[in-house]
């Protein structure tokens, strides 16, 4: 397996992994369910050279109660498990809420915060959510920062409305402590639950432009940006550079789709040849 050009010896610039691959599981799965996907997302990805190597970052972010065991399974085969959200402060008279530093303290590596779900159905705001990020970073999980417009316009509307979240998020984040590095979703409201996602020249004019104001803000160098909403396998393929990999819903369910996305990002990186690559199983 060659490495790509950041990974070769001598390379300048940060070292970071290549594709970044998420999976939250929403609400979507019980317990017993979740912890069966896990273990079937370790073998795969325990066997998945470009996971191994470290060029393709891959974490699940599953229903919180599964979270220790979840990150248990998916550590010793090379990903790692996440919050889908945290609340904004670490310990106190916050009855139902779950910190950061509990989640930390279970094996979490990520807490998703802003996702359209919680904007839409429990009211978050940019304040709340830069609150939350501050609170990832404070306990040393990489926040995945969820972004997008709520309506189809176009490529400029949609990067002005996304980097003005970004904005939102990280500033307020930053007068609370230090930044780390971020993992920015770019999820156009519109495309999630859809049937299709966002076309794939859509999705990597936007991520263009987020990716290049992400590179201009301080300690953001190590940050990423990828696409969420209805992807799944063949999607990858078709995205620009700029898009750092996929955040991935419905259509990882089936553990057979997401090992073709592993398989997709890694041929993209030029770590595997695209006649090794197995049918591109059905969408779950
Ligand atoms: O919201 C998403 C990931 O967080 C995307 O979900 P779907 O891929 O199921 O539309």
């Amino acid at each position: 397996m060659s490495l790509p050009a950041n990974r070769r010896a001598g390379a300048t610039g940060p070292q970071r992994p290549s594709a970044v691959i998420g999976v939250s599981l929403k609400m979507y799965f019980g317990y017993e369910r979740t912890l069966e996907y896990c273990r079937e997302v370790a073998t795969i990805a325990f066997a998945h050279p470009a996971v191994q190597s470290g060029d393709i970052e891959l974490f699940v972010l599953p229903t919180l109660p599964v979270l220790p065991e979840a990150a248990r399974i998916l550590g010793t085969a090379g990903a790692a498990a996440g919050a889908q959200d945290i609340f904004w402060e670490d310990e106190g008279a916050f009855t139902g809420e779950v910190g950061g530093k509990t989640v930390a303290e279970l094996g979490g590596r990520y807490a998703e915060v802003g996702h359209a779900e919680r904007r839409r159905i429990f009211g978050e705001d940019d304040r709340v959510i830069g609150l939350k990020t501050a609170a990832a970073y404070r306990n040393g999980l990489t926040p995945v920062l969820c972004v997008g417009e709520l309506q189809q316009g176009s490529v400029e509307e949609a990067v002005t409305r996304c980097t003005a979240e970004i904005d939102a998020a990280l500033n307020r984040a930053q007068s609370l402590g230090p930044a780390a590095r971020t993992i920015v979703a770019y999820e156009p409201q519109w495309a999630i639950g859809a049937p299709e996602p966002a076309t794939p020249q859509y999705i990597s004019a936007v991520i263009a432009g987020l990716d290049a104001h992400l590179r201009t803000l301080p300690g953001q160098a190590d940050s990423r940006v990828i696409y969420g909403g209805s992807a799944g396998p063949g999607l990858i393929s078709q995205l620009d550079p700029a898009v750092a990999g996929l955040f991935l819903g419905r259509f990882a369910h089936d553990p057979r789709a997401l090992k073709t996305i592993l398989d997709e990002a890694a041929e993209r990186l030029g770590l595997l040849e695209p006649r090794l690559l197995e049918p591109v199983g059905g969408r779950a």
